[in-house]
């Protein structure tokens, strides 16, 4: 036999009670013996409430709710029934509601609502849906009994929230059960006393009803329906991720209901968890979905960490004092002064040196609980041995929970780098011997935030988001998402991982989505949704949105964009820039970007500052941590110089090759960057930092290769005016070079610490001899390189290649962050 139990929602509609009947007939055919407790009507039990207190008040608006009930229990029974079938449920529904008129009337003269009036008029609730439940199912072939469980669940007299007579209510069932063996109908939540009168089970009432009625006739099932999905790893409200558990065990879904999961009352399952009979959690309006199946026995396959829950508003108190250590019954003092005055204390920490107490309570009692500890205490805190209690406001509770965390070493590990990598401050922590539940107190605002952080990293098979803010949506940027596009799905089915533009701008508009915008249409939707951009407000709004798994991307060449990162860093939020300018500003800055990121545990990473996407900083930074030391960089770092003098044969005049190298994608947004040596004065200045210089931007002795009238212009097309003159000039230096078997190339030198560029000519057997295209070349001398140096080579310019070096380290993000 199987005790199926129908929530408000299942019974509260017409839709829903066919559903109910579908059900019932579907177990049926299956040869299942079912025996079904239905709660009240969704919205009923709360009317009778509100109804029972306006009358004590003698407030006569209370017959208005009076005839909202009546209307919604007549129309669900005209909803339902045939016409030529309705008169008989109505006159019975008829004969109750008159029987409630006359209880709310009594209350209404007599002014007062007792403990056990209020119960009766609740009873109603439960009367109703049974009847109407019952009849419908009798016109529709169902041979169904009703049973009022007053006549079955025997308690005291604590009304409200009366306490079972187990023993008498057992007997009671087993022998109706034998006696009515038709289908049995019961009503839920009420039970009566010795005396014949109502009394009701309290909160979850029904679900009660089910496991008491379930563990008298020793069931094999329980199934609890309802209007959701079962028990889910975290509150789908807070979580999109969050999915239906197929398994869970009774400890873990009392832990789970504790921290606010309200699918089920820990309380109404005891009986059912004595006897080891399965609850299975089911969805009246999803009959697909298989329930959760609350059971004592934890499947192998399964999950360690079950659900991520949370309580959302909670204080934590400080109580500390140098004259608590070593005292025995401070902790029993404290602790019973709070019960007295019936404050709840949701979790308590106390490190080993017993110099501290933390614990925390509901917002609500956070005044009170200061006001009852400090009277308590008041001889201690007058003689200064206990101080005056510290509150924290704005506090939320994480936990963790799962049976199997106790066999799985590393699981708090994990939490605590979780959320350290995500910056979320952690400000206690506690866990249950059990080790069923570990809790850690976070701020409130990075709630959400950490949810969703946690449920990532122990749901390993769910797909994870990284969240990418852009500033910068020309070449690069939108290069970039091409990429990202093109191995978008690869990344959702092999790696989990969903990168999501959440937030994007360029020097016009700026558009935020957290859900994430659209990646086919990203640029589009910028351009005709986007507000007017702003950077400050940019970076603003990604400290607000707090999301977790977060990464800043600048795609410009703007110092207002590359100033932020300092501050974005602080944020907890990772930058990855191809821009050169932060790191070749003064040094202090450099160092301080180097210093944020080490403090906040997040990444700054700029492979692409220098020859695109070619592992020229990474390449130091390991070479560094294995202990060698860069002695000498040479190269050339110029895509755009490279191509110049690569592709420079006296075809085409000198002029019409940089507007080449411009079209190509090559040179700076303004090539007049490229040209005057700036760019590689800069990357040259950044590798010297990254070898262990602390060289400022005036130290790098920088040789023009043209003269000052081209760049004392105002304009990019001036720029290409002046440059012309030159042609002549550039022409003769190349056909000087030829005579001698040699070429051109700008180099740039890092010796001892001393930096410089120039033009220079090398000939066959030169190490930058043999170049084509956007070459860069990076030779590296070290006190391991040392005969022969380390040698890069290859384009060093280009969207692909530097799009690619910025996709890169945003995958090295991900992988950090995992
Ligand atoms: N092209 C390459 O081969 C290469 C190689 C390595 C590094 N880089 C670097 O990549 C970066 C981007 O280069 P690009 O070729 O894509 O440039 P681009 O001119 O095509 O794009 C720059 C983008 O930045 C935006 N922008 C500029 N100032 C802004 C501001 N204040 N606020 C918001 N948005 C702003 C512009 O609107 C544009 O969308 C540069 O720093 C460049 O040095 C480029
Ligand atoms: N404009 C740069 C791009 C790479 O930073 C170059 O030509 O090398
Ligand atoms: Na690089």
């Amino acid at each position: 036999m199987k005790i199926i139990k129908f929530g408000g929602t299942s019974v509260g509609s017409a839709h829903a009670v066919k559903e109910v009947r579908n059900i019932i007939e579907n177990l049926e055919s299956e040869g299942e013996k079912v025996a079904v407790v239905v709660s009240a009507q969704s919205g009923i039990t709360n009317k009778l409430v509100k109804i029972g207190e306006l009358a004590a008040e003698q407030d006569e608006t209370y017959s208005q709710i009076f005839n909202e009930i009546e209307a919604q229990l007549m129309g669900l029974i005209t909803d339902l029934m045939p016409i030529n079938r309705q008169s008989q449920i109505i006159a019975e529904v008829k004969k109750l509601l008159n029987d409630l008129e006359d209880v709310v009337h009594g209350v209404f003269l007599l002014r007062e609502l007792t403990p056990r009036s209020s119960d009766f008029i609740l009873s109603f609730g439960e009367r109703f849906s049974g009847r109407i439940v019952s009849a419908y199912l009798a016109v529709n072939g169902i041979d169904a009994n009703y049973t009022d469980a007053r006549e079955l669940i025997l308690t005291d007299s604590s009304f409200g929230e009366a306490r079972v007579r187990f023993e008498e209510t057992e007997k009671r069932i087993t022998k109706y059960f034998d006696n009515h063996q038709k289908l049995n109908i019961v009503t839920g939540f009420i039970s009566s006393n010795e005396k014949g009168q109502t009394t009701t089970l309290g909160r979850g009432g029904s679900d009660y009803t089910a496991a008491i009625l379930g563990a008298a006739l020793d069931v094999e099932e329980i199934q609890i329906w309802t209007d959701v999905d079962g028990v889910m790893t975290a509150d789908p409200k807070k979580v999109k991720r969050a999915f239906s558990l197929e398994t869970i065990t009774y400890m873990e879904a009392m832990e789970m209901t504790h921290f606010g999961a309200k699918v089920i009352y820990p309380r109404t399952l005891q009986p059912a968890v004595n006897k080891s009979i399965p609850l299975r959690i089911k969805n009246t309006f999803n009959q697909e979905f298989a329930g959760t199946m609350i059971s004592d026995l934890s499947s192998k396959s399964d999950y360690t960490v079950k659900g991520i829950t949370s309580v959302e508003d909670v204080v934590l108190v400080n109580f500390q004092g140098s004259g608590m250590v070593g005292v025995p019954g401070i902790a029993s003092r404290l602790f019973g002064s709070l019960a007295r005055a019936e404050i709840n204390v949701i979790l308590i920490t106390q490190a080993s040196s017993e110099h501290s107490i933390t614990f925390a309570v509901h917002p609500k009692d956070a005044e009170l609980c200061r006001e009852i500890v400090e009277n308590e205490f008041e001889r201690e805190i007058e003689t200064g041995k206990i101080d005056e209690l510290d509150i924290e406001y704005n506090l939320s509770i994480l936990a963790c929970i799962g049976e199997k965390m106790r066999e799985t070493p590393g699981i708090s590990g994990r939490l605590f780098s979780t959320l350290g990598k995500n910056g979320i401050n952690i400000k206690a922590t506690a866990q249950g011997s059990s080790e069923l539940n570990i809790s850690v107190v976070i701020e409130k605002p990075d709630l959400s935030k950490g949810l969703n952080a946690l449920h990532g990293a122990f749901f390993k098979g769910e797909v994870h988001s990284l969240n990418v803010f852009m500033i910068g949506a020309g070449l690069i940027g939108k290069t970039l998402w091409e990429q990202i596009k093109d191995q978008h799905e690869y990344f959702i089915n092999e790696r989990r991982l969903n990168i999501k533009l959440v937030g994007v701008a360029n020097s016009r508009k700026m558009l935020f989505n957290k859900d994430g915008i659209n990646i086919d249409s990203w640029f589009d939707d910028l351009m005709e949704h986007g507000e007017q951009s702003d950077v400050h407000v940019f970076v603003q709004k990604m400290k607000d949105m707090n999301l977790p798994q977060s990464v800043f991307i600048d795609n410009t060449a703007n110092k207002i964009v590359a100033a932020q990162y300092k501050k974005i860093l602080n944020s907890r939020i990772s930058v990855v820039t191809p821009n050169k300018l932060a790191n070749s500003g003064p040094y202090r800055y450099y160092r301080e970007l180097k210093n944020a990121e080490l403090k906040n545990g997040v990444k700054y990473l700029y492979e692409t500052n220098v020859s695109a996407g070619l592992p020229v900083i990474k390449t130091i930074e390991s070479l560094k941590l294995s202990g060698d030391r860069v002695i000498k960089v040479e190269g050339v770092l110029s895509g755009t110089i490279s191509y110049l003098f690569n592709e420079f044969d006296g075809s085409k005049p000198f002029s019409q090759l940089v507007k080449e190298a411009m079209n190509k994608g090559y040179t700076e947004p303004d090539p007049r960057e490229d040209l005057n040596g700036m760019d590689v004065a800069r990357k040259l200045l950044i590798l010297a930092r990254e070898s262990g210089h602390e060289l400022e931007p005036e130290d790098i002795k920088l040789e023009s290769m043209l003269p000052e009238s081209c760049f004392n212009v105002n304009s990019v097309d001036d720029f290409f005016v002046e440059l012309e003159k030159f042609d002549d000039e550039m022409l003769k230096r190349k056909e000087k070079a030829d005579e001698e078997g040699k070429k051109l190339r700008y180099i740039a030198r890092l010796n001892n610490g001393e930096a410089e560029i120039k033009l220079i000519t090398v000939g066959p057997g030169h190490p930058l001899f043999d170049m084509s295209g956007s070459d860069n070349v990076v030779s590296y001398t070290s006190t391991r390189y040392k005969e022969r140096p380390m040698v890069i080579k290859g384009p060093g310019a280009g969207a692909e290649v530097t799009a690619g070096g910025v996709f890169g380290d945003l995958l090295l993000i991900s992988s950090y962050l995992e």
